[in-house]
């Protein structure tokens, strides 16, 4: 491996980042942690605090000259490739934007007065549920726990200006569908909102995973916008409005924003919407302890010095014999390349020589999500004593769905809610303090008076990330998957593309992106 760049830098110290702790209590300086990177990079240059910086542990890649396969990106995608491409037998190196690694996963410490120390909540990713074998499977190879999110008690519907509580499974279930989360304020919209659940995962399942542009119909099904075929099907308010809730939860976009086709492919990819919607036996069943961002610091800290921070990527050549991947001050030669950053960003990058038109067509339309979370922290969870599960859904306001996200021990209360679609940008262009202002009325609203003075306020806008610009994930516009599908995962010479993008089961998840960082790094080994 040859790294180069780095040398000028010779004489100023390095941040080390230790793989434990949140997200803010990570970084240190030790020597023993300096030399490790150093011998990583194979320099022997120091290296600046800003500057790419290596996590300390583990064993170097000491001595070597060149790398086999340098992955951009440090999130769960990057870093299970490098793992399973260290496992392969592979040299690698993963260079990383940011000054930590988790991507779309980050832990935050709550530092309201009372919490117990170490209390954190994540404010990316978080939950894992049925199905998600590969997140499950990794989370307790790496000797993590999980725990049931909050879901007993009542849930709570805001519309038309009134509160309803109610159990969990929608009372009149008219076509005995058993769904949770489709309130019966509008009891008539509610059925077709059920009707039109059933009617979608019936469709769904047409979808090839693989390739859904080749799909009975595709044409039709990836010419239109969710929104139309709403318009179309859809005859009660309360059912669009239900139906229009459910697209902004799954994917942070409004239905006029993504192709039909996607979301079919997207319900497809996850075995249903109504599993996309549950907590308990659904996508948000469970929550991993000490948060979320623990996979990839775990990962991280058994690939040691072969994780680069720092290090955003901003030009990558290939010639016949290989990559050179550079930053604007360091360059790595390996003979591939595994981009694991979401399409919009991977876009970012220059290629030389360019990359194929479709390649870089599909790229430009597949934007980011428009997600803020936001998160209330209380003395107690006071809404389970009221017999309230922490869930709320509402027609109104910048908060549309609510979650109970206390720690495992309940030390304090936390309320979560998410701010996605149009409200997103609206709220994006808001002053903190109207934000907040206009969260916590929302959470009043839903939970009564308590809710009003919150210990500490907890923001995420995904939207300002410089190394993400959005959330949950890309999300596929009409046209894309039709015309430009198949260049998603074709490698572009010695260049492989992953992440949750990519990935065909829990497409846009976690466990997604881990399967996409399992498929990329067999790719890569039969390819070398
Ligand atoms: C608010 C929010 C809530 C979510 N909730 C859930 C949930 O509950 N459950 C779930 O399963 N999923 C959830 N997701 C989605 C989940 O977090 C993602 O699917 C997953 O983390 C994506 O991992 P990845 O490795 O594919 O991408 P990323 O995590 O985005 O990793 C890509 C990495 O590439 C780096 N990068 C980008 N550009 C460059 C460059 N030029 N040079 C070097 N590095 C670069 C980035 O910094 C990043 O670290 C949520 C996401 C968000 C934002």
């Amino acid at each position: 491996m040859w790294i180069r760049g780095l040398g000028h830098l010779a004489g100023s110290r390095m941040f080390i980042t230790q793989a434990s702790g949140t997200g803010e209590d990570m970084n240190r300086f030790t020597r023993r942690g300096l030399l490790s990177g150093m011998a990583a990079a194979g320099t022997g240059a120091l290296i600046a605090p800003g500057a790419p910086r290596a996590i300390a542990g583990s064993t170097p890649v000491a001595g070597r000259s060149e790398t086999q396969v340098v992955v951009v990106g440090a999130g769960l995608a990057g870093l299970t490739a490098a793992r399973e491409l260290v496992a392969a037998g592979c040299e690698v190196l993963v260079v990383e934007a940011r000054d930590r690694v988790g991507g779309r996963t980050v832990n935050q410490a709550v530092t309201a007065p009372g919490a117990d120390p170490g209390t954190i909540v994540e404010v990316g990713g978080q939950w894992v549920g049925p199905t998600q074998d590969r997140v499950l499977g990794l989370i307790q190879q790496l000797g993590l726990e999980t725990f049931k999110t909050y879901d007993a008690g009542d849930y709570a519907d805001y519309h038309n200006g009134k509160l309803t509580r109610y159990g969990h499974v929608f009372p009149a279930d008219p076509l005995n569908l058993g769904l949770n989360r489709i309130p019966p304020s509008d009891p008539v919209g509610a059925a077709e909102a059920a009707a039109a659940i059933q009617e979608l995962d019936r469709m769904a399942q047409q979808v090839p995973l693989d390739a859904p542009w080749t799909a009975d119909d595709a044409r039709t099904l990836d010419g239109q916008t969710f929104e139309d075929w709403m318009n179309h099907h859809l005859a009660q308010p309360g059912a669009k409005s239900l139906i229009s809730l459910v697209i902004n939860a799954v994917l942070s976009v409004e239905p006029r924003d993504v192709s039909l086709l996607h979301v079919l492919f997207y319900i497809a990819s996850a075995g249903g919407l109504d599993r996309l919607v549950r907590t308990s036996d659904g996508a948000q069943e469970s929550r991993i302890v000490g948060g979320s961002q623990r996979i990839s610091l775990e990962m991280a800290r058994e690939l040691g010095p072969r994780v680069l921070l720092n290090a955003p990527v901003t030009r990558i050549e290939q010639d016949p014999a290989g990559v050179s991947v550079h930053g604007d001050n360091f360059s790595v030669r390996a003979k591939r390349c595994v981009v694991t950053a979401p399409p919009a960003l991977a876009a970012r990058i220059r290629y030389t020589p360019p990359l194929p038109g479709t390649r870089d067509q599909l790229t430009q339309r597949i934007p980011m999500g428009s997600v803020i979370k936001v998160q209330c922290v209380y003395p107690t969870p006071f809404w389970r004593a009221a017999g309230l599960a922490g869930q709320a859904t509402s027609d109104t306001g910048l908060v549309r769905t609510t979650f109970d996200n206390s720690p495992p021990d309940a030390n304090v209360g936390v309320l979560l809610g998410f701010i996605e679609g149009e409200q997103g940008r609206q709220a994006d262009q808001m002053s903190a303090t109207q934000r907040r202002r206009d969260v916590i009325e929302c959470f009043t609203r839903y939970f009564g008076e308590q809710a009003a003075d919150p210990l500490e306020y907890i923001e995420k806008n995904w939207l300002e990330e410089e190394w993400t610009r959005g959330g949950y994930g890309g999300v596929f516009t009409p046209g894309t998957w039709l015309d430009l599908g198949e260049a998603l995962r074709a490698p572009v010479g010695h260049i492989h593309w992953a992440g949750t993008e990519t990935a065909t089961i829990w497409n846009g998840y976690m466990d997604g992106a881990i399967r996409s960082g399992e498929r990329v790094a067999k790719q890569v080994t039969n390819s070398l």
